[in-house]
């Protein structure tokens, strides 16, 4: 499990270590690692040009310590003093090493630009010169190195107002912050390198965690000697129409790929029609009316891929919504909440996957501030609709009451494409009728679902490809086999 911490909880946790060592140890310790990995980007560091971008604040004092050694082994380093103090130490120790002050006009000549602006101690939009700065760093030529977190991101929830520092990697201290997980924020970053400062020990529980494909395989069901397709899990699926038959075959499909024991699927004659035909391995019924009743036990549903937004839609959601068993509610489903959320009080969990779109219905917010501040909707929803929110978009984020988001990691930008997200609900439907929870099963489904969909966008060349939303459910079993 990887975890990440907000500003707050980072703070805390560095105050307790900083009262058990000598002051100064912890900045030494992050500038040392910061500028070993500096190091290892330059071909070499003798004669190299090195640009630091320094703030008021610590974040300045690491990168001009950093510059120090690094000027120390022979690179040319400038500092441009971007706040209206700076670290007094960390200057001493720059000039004192042979590197200097200097104006904005070298950061176009520059090897590796160091970004010390902001780090956690960041609040809202970059103000000038940081602004300014930002921006000419994105532009020049040099690679980009961000200390501790870009400046611009919000450390604790990846919200970017304005501008934001873009880095080639991130080099970040003690552990690792939400902001750099979550978009907008992470597509900042770069790849992040974790400098060990000895805060282990400190740190409270996570805010924020992801899986790993080795949590992911602790996690799924497997089959046993013993098991039968009933044991392992029966999901129900309400999904399609007379007019939609296609998120109908790809939710069945990727439930089905994704190893359900035995999947039941009802809907209108055309969708069952399509169902039939492409998964023989599913049994169908064709409903007649707004009852699940003649469908047969099942131990989780998925609902509302495809099944429209009519009153009989209405009301066979009405109908599954009442089991007791637990729900998946998607697409259209989603749209049907929106519009009578009384529906979601039921006894059994709730698993919603809406898309910012969705999410806009159900909350009544803007799609555009869901987007740019996605870790307080997603648990905005959790709170307000009680249920288990999975928030599909450019990082899938997924919470549940009292529990961290989690930030799933796997995926492919190709990933958007019709259909996938049919893919997506039919994998945790399947996973939740094997007996995981809400949250488990969407953090699972997520997780494979990503891995399928880079498995299949992998050409023969290593690069990345188009995909079609069922290539993705193809890719499943192979996936999970290498887990
Ligand atoms: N506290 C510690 O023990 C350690 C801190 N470290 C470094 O210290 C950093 C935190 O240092 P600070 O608390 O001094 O805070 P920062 O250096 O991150 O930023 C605070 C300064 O930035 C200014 N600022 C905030 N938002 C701004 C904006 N939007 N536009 C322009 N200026 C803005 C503030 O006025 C303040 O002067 C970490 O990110 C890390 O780099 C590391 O040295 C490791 C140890
Ligand atoms: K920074």
């Amino acid at each position: 499990m990887r975890t990440a911490y907000t500003s707050d909880q980072i703070r805390t946790a560095e105050r307790a270590l900083m009262a058990t060592v000598p002051e100064g140890t912890l900045m030494r310790r992050a500038a040392t690692g910061l500028s070993v990995v500096c190091a290892g980007l330059l071909p070499g560091v003798y004669g190299s040009r090195v640009v630091l971008l320094v703030g008021s604040g610590d974040n300045g004092g690491d990168a001009l310590y950093a510059g120090a050694r690094l000027a120390r082994r022979g690179a040319r380093v400038e500092a441009i003093l971007a706040g209206s103090r700076t670290h007094a130490g960390g200057l001493a120790a720059l000039l004192d090493a042979g590197g200097r002050t200097a104006g904005t006009d070298v950061i176009e000549r520059a090897d590796l630009i160091v970004d010390g602006l902001v780090g956690i101690g960041g609040a809202g939009e970059l103000r000038e010169p940081y602004r300014t700065l930002a921006l000419a760093a994105g532009a020049a030529p040099g690679l980009v190195v961000a200390v501790d977190v870009p400046s611009g991101v919000d450390a604790s929830t990846g919200r970017v107002d304005g501008e934001a520092v873009r880095a080639q990697l991130t080099v970040t201290f003690g552990a690792c912050k939400n902001g750099l997980l979550v978009d907008p924020g992470r597509s900042f970053c770069g790849p992040v390198e974790l400098v060990d400062i000895g805060l282990g020990p400190y740190l409270p529980d996570p805010d924020v965690a992801s899986l790993t494909d080795d949590d992911v395989a602790d996690l799924l069901p497997r089959p046993e000697a013993e098991s039968d397709k009933y044991r392992r899990g029966v999901l129900g699926i309400v999904a399609g129409s007379d007019r939609f038959t296609g998120a109908a075959v790809l939710a069945v499909g990727g439930a089905i790929r994704a190893g359900a024991g035995l999947v039941r699927f009802a809907s209108a004659e055309t969708a069952v029609r399509q169902v039939r035909n492409r998964w023989p391995e599913a049994i169908t019924t064709v409903l007649d009316g707004p009852s699940v009743a003649e469908v047969g036990r099942v131990q989780a549903w998925v609902l509302g891929p495809g099944m429209g937004t009519g009153e009989e839609a209405v009301a066979l959601a009405r109908a599954v919504l009442a089991t007791d068993v637990p729900v998946l509610v998607d697409a259209d489903g989603l749209t049907i909440l929106a519009n009578d959320r009384s529906l979601l009080r039921r006894s059994a969990p709730t698993v919603l996957t809406p898309h910012a779109g969705e999410l806009s219905r159900l909350l009544d917010v803007p799609r555009e501030r869901i987007e740019a501040a996605r870790m307080e909707h997603v648990r905005r929803a959790v709170a307000e609709l009680g249920a288990i929110v999975l928030l599909k978009g450019s990082t899938t984020l997924i919470a549940e009451q009292d529990r961290p988001v989690r930030v799933n990691t796997t995926g492919t930008p190709w990933l958007a494409t019709g259909g996938t997200g049919d893919v997506l609900s039919g994998i945790a439907g399947t996973l939740l009728s094997g007996g995981l929870s809400g949250y488990d099963a969407v953090s699972c489904a997520a997780h494979l679902h990503g891995l399928a969909a880079q498995a299949a966008s992998t050409g023969i060349s290593g690069g990345h490809g188009p995909i079609a939303a069922m290539d993705v459910a193809t890719m499943l079993p192979q996936v999970i086999r290498s887990l």
